[in-house]
């Protein structure tokens, strides 16, 4: 499929959905909710190796709960994280891959289900391939910091993301997600990739924030969004795994710095503590604030909402109701 035709794969769902594709919620926090224990270097992730299963199942309850768009299980999986687990390389390669079919088979098994249902409310879901940032592969926290330490340059994350990018493009998603991207030099890293490998898929940059109004490493998201802005190749940009709190002044910034869609799916508000490996309680939204809330990010501009850790397939339903009954 050529470029053109596989962006206006996404701006035709965000048609068809009124204006504003729902995405589906936290991966990682639906595979615990069914008991997965994911506390591991390769979080979520071990979930490939463990129990696939479960992964198709969670996609499946995304899309029962309205999701337009099914993020993929691959955040934390990683060539070298797979290989510092004594697996091979072809393993490595070929559970990136799995990644990308198990979302794609639950989008097909279900559409076989609904799709020819007269009325149905759903559409036929995009299977977007999740790129999780360098810190989710360090599995420190600094997914939330942006602080790599003085060793991490352009090239050694071009280089960490390079193989990945290719094997997931192999594999055929309809989009791809960097996902929690946290300062600007990782975003010039996934764009100048985006190029170098000549893309063909239609892609989104997502960043967290802890502050609400910068990238967490403190650069400003007019830097950043300076260097997204150049490359054809980036059809969305957004933020993710932030405080929904932030949402609402940070669309109307993200609406001043750029043309491109705006992607938009926040934590709960709960905090992710690196160290300890859990997530604090902070002040979190329940469904009924995501479902007040998302058709006022929709207006303020927003293109895609869902949610991401800590939300579940409940938040979701919400949020696809409130936009279906206000579009
Ligand atoms: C989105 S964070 C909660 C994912 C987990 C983190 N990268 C870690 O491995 O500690
Ligand atoms: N797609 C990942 C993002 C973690 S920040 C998940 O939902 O688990
Ligand atoms: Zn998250």
């Amino acid at each position: 499929m050529g470029f053109e035709k596989g962006a206006s794969l996404l701006e035709d769902l965000i048609e068809k959905a009124g204006g504003c594709a729902v995405m589906d919620g936290g991966f990682a926090t639906q595979l615990e909710s069914h008991g997965a224990s994911i506390n591991d270097p390769l979080w979520s992730a071990l979930c490939l190796i463990k129990d696939p299963h479960l992964i198709k199942q969670v996609h499946l309850e995304y899309l029962e709960a309205g999701a337009d768009i099914l993020v993929t299980s691959s955040y934390q999986a990683t060539i070298p994280g797979f290989l510092s687990r004594g697996l091979s390389l072809e393993e490595g390669e070929s559970l990136l891959k799995k990644s990308v079919k198990l979302a794609v088979e639950a989008r097909d098994k279900f559409w076989d289900r609904v799709g020819c249902v007269p009325g149905n409310s759903y559409n036929r879901a995009l299977v977007a391939a999740s790129i999780g940032s360098y810190g989710a592969y360090l599995a420190d926290g600094s997914e939330y910091s942006g602080c790599y330490g003085p060793g991490v340059n352009l090239d050694k994350l071009k280089d960490f993301h390079r193989r990945r990018l290719q094997v997931i493009v192999e594999a055929g998603p309809d989009l791809l997600a960097f996902e929690t991207i946290p300062n600007k030099l990782e975003a010039q890293a996934c764009v100048e990739l985006l190029e170098e490998e000549n893309i063909q898929i239609p892609s989104w940059i997502c960043f967290s924030s802890v502050d609400g109004e910068n990238a967490p490493s403190g650069e400003s998201f007019k830097e950043c969004f300076e260097i997204l802005n150049k490359s054809k190749k980036v059809n969305a940009v957004g933020i993710n795994c932030a405080s929904p709190h932030f949402i609402e002044s940070l669309v109307c910034k993200f609406k001043e710095l750029t043309t491109k869609a705006i992607v938009v799916y926040p934590n709960s508000g709960a905090i992710w503590d690196g160290r300890a490996k859990k997530w604090l309680p902070s002040m979190c939204f329940g469904d009924e604030e995501f479902e007040l809330c998302a058709p006022r990010w929709r207006n303020q501009g927003a293109k895609v909402i869902g949610g991401c850790c800590r939300t579940t397939p409940s938040t979701i339903r919400a949020i696809s109701k409130a936009l279906k009954e206000t579009s």
